[in-house]
């Protein structure tokens, strides 16, 4: 087709193709299993958002702005891949109307919660500004977020940094940031 000829389409979400989705979920609070489900759910509800796969969800100790954290409530943690045809900031609207629904209130940087959702990647895009940036600029240092990324995305890549599985062992074996 002759690009004269061509239809024009207006895509009310966003133009052009979807883009790839990394979301990282986290709970210490409440049931945090039925908070999960419930957050997956929403998700998959959200219109211009597929998901594709969701990790188990694995246990982690709390980590606090003054490290991990043995004695607080243990998270729940894990990482949904898929695809979205919405600009970053939308989806992030969209995910932090679902963290208001089922509860999450908004205390101390880093403190326990029923649900955080936190935007990993949206496609390879590389964004600063006051209300989003991507990828996530913490993701590289949280085995709790690489650990099921791998277990959904085994070849997966984080923008900027390299292999998640080279990643993670770096972390493991403590010559990680
Ligand atoms: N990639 C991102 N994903 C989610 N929120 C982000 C992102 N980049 C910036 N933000 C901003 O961070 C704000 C605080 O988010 P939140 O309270 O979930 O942080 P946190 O989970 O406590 O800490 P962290 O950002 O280290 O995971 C959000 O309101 C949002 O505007
Ligand atoms: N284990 C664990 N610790 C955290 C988490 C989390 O999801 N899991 N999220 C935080 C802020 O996003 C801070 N600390």
């Amino acid at each position: 087709m002759s690009p004269i000829a061509r239809p024009i389409v207006h895509d009310p979400i966003r133009r052009g193709g979807p883009e790839r989705l990394v979301l990282a979920l986290g709970s210490n609070l409440g049931d945090r299993h039925a908070v999960l489900g419930a957050a997956v759910e929403r998700i998959r509800a959200i219109p211009g958002v597929f998901v594709r796969a969701v990790s188990p969800f694995v246990e982690s100790v709390a980590v606090r702005t003054t490290g991990p954290d043995t004695d607080a409530p243990p998270y729940l943690n894990g990482v949904l891949v898929g695809h979205t045809y919405l600009e970053p900031h939308r989806l992030l609207d969209a995910t932090v109307a679902i963290e208001d629904e089922l509860g999450r209130v908004r205390t101390e940087r880093w403190g326990d919660r029923t649900i955080d959702i936190d935007v990993i990647e949206v496609g390879s895009r590389r964004l600063a500004d006051a209300r989003l940036t991507l990828p996530h600029p913490r993701a590289a240092e949280r085995s709790f977020v690489l650990g099921p990324w791998l277990a959904v995305e085994p070849d997966a890549r984080l923008t900027g940094a390299g292999p998640v599985a080279e990643l993670l062992a770096r972390l493991e074996t403590g010559t990680g940031a």
